[in-house]
């Protein structure tokens, strides 16, 4: 029989990095990243005004079993994010209320699963914030071996333990725990700049010339005029 790992030691970014991403949210840091980074949108916030962002604990299912996030709970500890991915692809229902009891229970602050999750109106009531492919009452077993902290592929981007995963309204970013600091500095600076560019654009003041973009219409052909010519070509 093959051997299954449930890898127990993590290397996790500082907290004062990840809460730095947390507040700088997931468009920005994904942009402050170098535009990497981020799990596809079929993966969708599941509940409104969280915004979280930990270590990731990653799990690697059998499809329509959820037998290895039983065994992963056991690895996690507080400020992690539950990463979940099945072999092939799957909306079956496998996370509901009892994991996330089971999870909050660890202080994990959330889920992200490339899967479906259920019990989702409770889910919302506790307050545990999941991103999710689907909501589906499907059920599922526990009865086939999988892998835990082992590199992962959820919608798309890859997802190693310990990355650090910001989650928030516009989606799920994972980046790894050394890139951390930089991004986070690369993060703030683009928000301190975007406060300068907010007050300018409220005064009124175009984006056309605020970004200097009026060579470049012109460049590309493009004219403004007051009426479309007879012969528009
Ligand atoms: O138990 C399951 O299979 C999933 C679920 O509904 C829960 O965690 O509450
Ligand atoms: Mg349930």
């Amino acid at each position: 029989m093959a051997t299954h790992y449930v890898v127990r030691s993590v290397d996790r970014a500082e907290p004062d990095v990840i809460a730095a991403l947390r507040e700088a949210g997931v468009a920005t840091a994904h942009e402050a990243a170098g535009r990497v980074g981020l799990l596809g949108p079929a993966i969708q916030a599941r509940q409104t005004g969280h915004a979280i962002a930990g270590s990731a604990i990653t799990v690697s299912c059998h499809p329509g079993d959820n037998l290895m996030i039983h065994a992963a709970v056991e690895v996690c500890r507080p400020g992690d994010v539950l990463v979940v991915t099945t072999t092939s692809p799957s909306t079956d229902g496998m996370f509901g209320d009892l994991l996330a009891t089971s999870l909050r229970a660890r202080g994990v602050l959330g889920l992200v699963i490339d899967a479906g999750v259920r019990d989702i109106a409770t889910l919302r009531e506790m307050g545990f914030p999941v991103w999710s492919r689907a909501v589906h009452a499907q059920g599922t077993v526990k009865a086939s071996p999988g892998s835990v902290n082992v590199p992962v592929v959820a919608a798309g981007q890859l997802v190693r333990p310990g990355d650090i995963v910001v989650a928030d309204e516009d989606g799920v970013l994972a980046l790894p725990a050394a890139r951390g600091r930089a991004v986070a500095g690369a993060a703030a600076e683009r928000l301190a700049n975007e406060a300068g560019k907010r007050e300018r654009l409220a005064a009124g003041t175009l984006g056309v010339d605020l970004y200097n973009l009026r060579p470049l219409l012109d460049e590309l052909g493009v004219r403004y005029v007051d009426r479309l010519p007879e012969d528009p070509a």
